[in-house]
């Protein structure tokens, strides 16, 4: 057991540890910086994939170890082992789309998602789950999704879980984790232990800004490298502008070389091949395609556009949490997921990791207060509520839109359907974290006081008031907008992930989902690419 009042050393900079992407490039990868690519040149290859995260790494993989040439063009820069030093000001300027700055059209929802080789596998907190089994079936039922059932995917998690070392964390939790764990178990709520993709994990709790140990199995470490291993190419700092479309076929990729911050270097080029994925994410995923103007007769890109909302909750306890240390999330709680299906929002629990700079925008307000607030960080958990978004009708997800330049808008709401998912989960999390010995907790509101008494935050939190902007609604999850299944009216890409109305597109990535998933994605779309990119590589060499 650990020691509540027994503060960790401070952690070393963590040094002397191999670096696989730097010992690749001089082992002779082919790896390239955008700009390295002459200005108006062509490359060519048997397929390309744009997004190198988790469904573009498990595609690549698949397809260069059958021998096919597969082109990489990932818009974020290369960082590897020697470059995540547990700085978040770093980290989420170099590996976070729009600098961790995302927010939602009303800037009501922040949103982080990654932008790196490897995509956001760098920097998620490596919670592992398969698909819930009733996300399955309501995907078969309403969008005609076929060939995932739990048992046609389970071989395909599992060759995955495999690949990636997922296995339920052995460690003891830390004590942000154990908060869970012991208001749950007080309250008669179940919980578990959660399985996480890494091997030889450090503890070291900073998975968000990549990680120094190479222990996260993310796509940077595993497949990326065997793809490179396997005569792939990797451009980065590339963007896929638009895509060359012909008829019924795609004929290649227009691709922006980026520069210094990120913005365009005045050069471009071409990639051409006979097969393009599209595994470049939700929200960028949709923009791709709008910028192309790809054929869209039911006008669906971007529609259904899901984030697991999420809820925050703090508690002040008495006893050292030092929620900044520790696997990021070890427990988790379904009791309040699958209550319904289909009726009211369900949620999922877990405890997320407080680094000091995460956690001053999370905790809101300012001034005194706030200094405060932050003052008690080492004393501080926090538990979040991920709601399951797209399985009512009044949850029909957002939507993507481009700004003038070509750039995504993201227009999500938190309506009255989610705003009381939003308020059960608050006095949900309340009460288990009075029930694990808090002396005081605040739900993410601006209006919400620090409740002294479980009795007063039941009173307190349902009085809270819904106002766009007064309340922290995060998301680290970003699903759907090109929805997948058998109707064409609804859905844009079929149950193989090809595009219905183009011939040689297909798109592995979580912008597939034609929902929320339910639990943390990452797992459901290695499942789901490993499956799909082995479908493509039969058909490839059907057609050779
Ligand atoms: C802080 C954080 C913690 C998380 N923790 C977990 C967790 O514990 N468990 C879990 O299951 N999930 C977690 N996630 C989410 C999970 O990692 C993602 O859902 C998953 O990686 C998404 O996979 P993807 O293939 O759809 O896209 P991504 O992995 O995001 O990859 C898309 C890639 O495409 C690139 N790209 C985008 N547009 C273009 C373009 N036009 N041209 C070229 N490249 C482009 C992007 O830069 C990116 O690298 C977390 C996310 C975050 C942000």
């Amino acid at each position: 057991m650990q020691n509540n009042n027994q503060r960790q050393p401070d952690i070393p900079v963590v040094a002397g540890i191999p670096d696989p992407i730097l010992d690749g490039i001089a082992n002779g990868w082919k790896v390239r910086e955008s700009t390295e690519v002459t200005d108006g040149s062509v490359i060519e290859a048997d397929v390309i994939i744009i997004g190198t995260g988790a469904g573009g790494g498990t595609t690549a993989e698949i397809l260069a170890k059958a021998g096919l040439k597969v082109l990489m063009l990932e818009e974020g820069p290369l960082k590897s082992t020697n470059d995540f030093r547990m700085d978040e000001r770093e980290a989420y300027r170099d590996l976070y789309q729009e600098s961790a700055g995302r927010m939602s059209k009303d800037g009501a929802m922040s949103i982080l998602q990654g932008r790196c080789v490897g995509g956001t596998t760098v920097i998620n907190w490596t919670s592992s789950f398969r698909t819930p089994e009733p996300t399955l079936d309501y995907w078969q039922q309403e969008f005609g999704v076929e060939g995932f059932s739990r048992a046609e995917m389970d071989p395909w998690f599992e060759k995955m879980e495999q690949r990636l070392n997922v296995a339920p964390w052995q460690v003891q939790p830390n004590e942000n984790n154990s908060v869970l764990a012991r208001g749950a178990t007080q309250l008669g709520i179940d919980w578990h232990v959660i399985p996480r993709n890494v091997s030889g994990c450090w503890n070291l709790g900073y998975c968000g800004t990549g990680c120094p140990t190479n222990a996260k199995q993310s796509m940077l470490v595993t497949t990326i490298p065997a793809a490179l291993d396997n005569h792939s190419e990797l451009v980065y700092s590339a963007r896929a502008e638009r895509l060359i479309m012909e008829g019924r076929k795609v004929l290649g990729v227009e691709v922006t070389a980026l520069g210094r911050n990120n913005q365009p270097s005045g050069k471009s080029f071409v990639a051409k091949a006979p097969h393009v994925v599209m595994a470049c994410g939700a929200i960028n995923g949709p923009a791709l395609l709008l910028r192309s103007k790809a054929p869209d007769p039911h006008k669906r890109i971007g529609k259904r556009t899901f984030f697991h909302p999420t809820t925050f909750c703090f508690a002040e306890f008495e006893q050292v949490i030092d929620p900044y240390y520790g696997a990021p999330q070890s427990i988790y709680s379904d009791h309040f997921q699958w209550l319904e299906v289909s009726g009211k929002v369900g949620y999922k629990l877990e405890v997320p990791p407080l680094q000091p700079g995460l956690t001053s925008v999370l905790l809101l307000g300012h001034g005194a207060q706030h200094f405060e607030d932050i003052s008690k960080l080492p004393n501080l958990h926090a538990m979040i509520a991920l709601l399951r978004d797209g399985f009512h009708a009044d949850s029909e997800g957002g939507s993507i839109e481009l700004a003038s330049d070509g750039t995504p808008i993201i227009d999500y709401e938190i309506n009255d359907y989610l705003w009381d998912g939003v308020v059960r989960s608050w006095l949900t999390m309340a009460e288990i974290q009075f029930a694990a010995g808090a002396k005081a907790v605040r739900a993410s509101h601006v209006d919400s006081p620090w409740f002294r008494s479980w009795e007063e935050a039941k009173a307190g939190i349902s009085k809270l008031e819904f106002r766009s902007n007064a309340f922290t609604a995060g998301s680290a999850h970003c699903m759907g907008g090109l929805t997948m299944g058998e109707d064409q009216s609804r859905c844009l890409v079929d149950s193989h992930g090809k595009y219905h109305h183009l011939d040689n597109l297909y798109v592995f990535d979580g912008s597939a989902f034609p929902t929320s998933i339910g639990a943390n994605p990452q797992l459901s779309i290695y499942g789901m690419a490993c499956k799909q990119a082995n479908k493509l590589l039969e058909t490839i060499k059907a057609s050779a």
